[in-house]
């Protein structure tokens, strides 16, 4: 039963911990891999324990339900302590004080600074369902233009394009969003317009939330707790853009390997090889980046592809494989995108050059990179893509 949770989770050796993976900097998700400070609360508070932790993925509007199904032990990711959620479970001691602020454009920062200015008819303003955003944005602007937007990582997105005027979050992720996207801006992170405590959900036994909270006091007093959140708020977040280019263009290679198999043409193709490697240093000494980074960047991709497409070829000739109906038109699709996706390789990478030389950041810069899609794909080929970035992986 409820009251003895803290036996169940001794007992299993896992503790289940419930978060959404879409709030930075608490819980970010690529693909299987979630990350941020309430995941490392998580890991602490497992080892603290003596468990290891299983991570269940959830949402906003189904937190509370999946609470309630038993889904996970406990559930954290920046979750505020609010009467409702109070009343189907426990929670810890607050861990970080927070409370509600606009983010807009940064040109539109004067229009938008109190609640009376912000709840006009005239205003476009944004949230994300199921939280505590949405329940502020109905409470305190009800005479706004509401658009609910269900997906948490695109919606300051929205904002930049001009589709919202604003959105109203809590202040560290509002802080968190205007460094990711220099175009927007927090309005008063400082003097947030209420405040609520980020806690961790736990279930209704006493045992277990006097284990909890003991833990957490401990780390609030001995001052770790604000190295983490100030660690977080420094995570270089910015490098997802060239981590999605580097996954895309390998997943790619899919696509390559399976428009030569039916031509049945060489999979190395150097001529091809030079062109891309020409038209990357082109492209990208005009951002500001060294020829020979670039060269070596994308002699790495280059041959990461080659890897999945011999692994493909390989696998391919061992079923004895026929052609393929649905394969596509190299030089009508594949390589446009490959081309497109040069360009945003070497965005990324020039936005986020001075991460990317920071030896210090050497262990955050791995930690983003290595979630790819593609290591499914092929493990050699990601270490082979990431190899210019961070070496050893
Ligand atoms: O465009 C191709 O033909 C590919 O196979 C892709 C690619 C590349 O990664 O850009 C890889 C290997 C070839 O030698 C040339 C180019």
């Amino acid at each position: 039963g409820a009251g003895h949770r803290l036996d169940d989770i001794t007992a299993r050796g896992v503790l289940r911990v419930g978060t959404t993976g879409d709030y930075k900097p608490f819980s970010s998700r690529a693909g299987n891999d979630f990350v941020g400070l309430d995941i490392e609360l998580a890991d602490g508070l497992a080892r603290a324990l003596g468990v290891k932790v299983q991570i269940v993925p959830t949402s906003w509007p189904a937190l509370m339900k999946d609470f309630g199904e038993n889904k996970f032990d406990i559930a954290l990711g920046g979750v505020s302590i609010t009467p409702e959620r109070q009343k189907q479970g426990l929670f810890s001691v607050g861990y970080l004080r927070d409370g509600k602020t606009p983010i807009t454009r940064c040109e539109n920062s004067a229009r938008f600074q109190t609640l009376a200015q912000i709840d006009q008819p005239s205003v476009r303003l944004i949230v994300n369902p199921g939280g505590t955003n949405e329940r502020f944005a109905r409470s305190q602007a009800p005479n706004a233009q509401l658009t609910v937007y269900p997906d948490n990582v695109t919606i300051f997105d929205r904002i930049v394009a001009g589709a919202a005027d604003l959105m109203m979050t809590d202040a560290i992720e509002a802080r968190l969003q205007q460094r990711l996207r220099p175009r927007l801006c927090a309005v008063h992170p400082d003097a947030p317009f209420d405040f609520a405590e980020k806690a961790i959900l736990l279930p209704r036994d006493p045992a277990l939330k006097a284990f909890v909270d003991q833990w957490l006091r401990q780390l609030i007093a001995s001052g770790a707790m604000q190295r983490s959140v100030d660690r977080w708020l420094d995570f270089p977040w910015g490098l997802e853009p060239l981590r999605l280019a580097i996954d895309q263009r390998l997943l790619l290679a899919q696509a390559v390997a399976r428009a030569k198999w039916n031509a049945q043409a060489p999979i190395e193709d150097l001529g091809r090889e030079a062109q891309v490697i020409q038209a990357a240093v082109k492209e990208g000494t005009a951002l500001g980046l060294s020829s020979v980074w670039i060269e070596t960047v994308f002699r790495a991709q280059i041959e990461a592809s080659k890897t999945v497409q011999r692994e493909l070829f390989a696998q391919w000739s061992a079923q004895h494989a026929g052609k393929f109906d649905d394969a596509p038109d190299l030089a009508k699709t594949v390589r446009p995108e490959l081309d497109r996706l040069t360009t945003q390789l070497l965005r990324s990478m020039a936005d986020n050059q001075a991460v990317l030389n920071d030896e210090a950041r050497k262990a955050d810069v791995a930690r983003v990179m290595r979630s790819l899609d593609a290591r499914a794909l092929s493990p050699q080929a990601v270490t082979q893509a990431l190899s210019p970035f961070s070496p050893p992986w």
